[in-house]
């Protein structure tokens, strides 16, 4: 954190969306930014070398969710697990990869044929992902799907993403990790801060390490997924505490 604070222009912090910038909620399309998140980032995006929101979602779909996100001076959103990139009002992303199209034409007819009640499908273009969270055992549809999920994924090219409630089928070749590491190498970051809550945050906690920079890995805390708790140099009470954290840097910034 000493890095951090001395020598803001060189550090990079990056965020994941779902459960540290925006509550967890059990409808994904009714998910919403915490109110005071875009204005925070804004702040600290005026005094450290840059802000980057790393997530599962596709870009159009943070921006939608987080109103106010889109006049963030300087923020970049790597939206798709980083496949996709947002910056100065413009997308830019690899074409839509084909086995996507495929396994979700046979996804509703798979859950059919396994009898599993309440699990519901996200389109998210570029991957499909099938949530639990509001089935009657969200655990055990989730434990149910495991397998009939990795060999559709395996049939159509694709690999399985895992999260909370979720496990969503998606092209291979990139992740949180490999997005955070090529950011802060096009950055020049001199320290970097990562923030998330779920299982494919873990990727870009050992970019942080691996980077060899001076660096804070911060986790939104939560009951559902113990995995990054345990990693995490510090643990915040899910965005809320996140939030509260963002603000006291920028509040340090202010005061030096
Ligand atoms: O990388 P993230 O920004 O954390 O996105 C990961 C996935 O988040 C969303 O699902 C999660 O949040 C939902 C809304 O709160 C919740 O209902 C669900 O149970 C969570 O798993 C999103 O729907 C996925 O597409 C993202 O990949």
């Amino acid at each position: 954190m000493e890095a951090i604070l001395k020598d803001p222009a060189g550090a990079v912090i990056g965020l994941d969306f779902d459960g540290t910038l925006s509550p967890i909620v059990a409808d994904p399309a009714a998910a919403r930014i915490h109110p005071e998140a875009p204005a925070v980032l804004a702040e600290l995006g005026g005094h450290v070398g840059a802000v980057a929101i790393v997530t599962g979602r596709p870009v159009v779909t943070a921006l939608e969710l987080g109103p106010g996100l889109a006049d963030v001076p300087g923020l970049v959103i790597l939206g798709h697990y980083g496949f996709e990139r947002w910056e100065d009002g413009r997308i830019s992303a690899p074409p839509p990869p084909h086995g996507v199209l495929q396994a979700e034409a046979e996804l509703q007819l798979l859950l059919g044929s396994l009898g599993v009640k309440g699990a519901t499908i996200e389109d998210k273009g570029r991957a499909v992902a099938v949530h639990t969270r509001r089935s009657p055992d969200p655990e055990g549809t989730l434990a149910a799907l495991r397998e009939p999920l990795a060999a559709l994924a395996d049939k159509h090219g694709l690999v399985v993403e895992p999260g909370r409630l979720v496990l969503e089928l998606r092209p291979p070749g990139m992740d949180k990790g490999h997005a955070l590491g090529l950011f802060l190498a096009e950055r020049a970051a001199r320290s970097v801060m990562f923030v998330g809550d779920d299982l494919g945050d873990l990727a870009a906690f050992d970019a942080v390490k691996n980077s060899g920079l001076p660096g804070v890995t911060v986790c939104s805390g939560s009951a559902e997924v113990t995995a990054l708790a345990e990693r995490a140099d510090i643990v915040v009470d899910g965005p809320d505490g996140v939030v509260a954290l963002l603000r006291e840097l920028a509040s340090a910034y202010g005061r030096s």
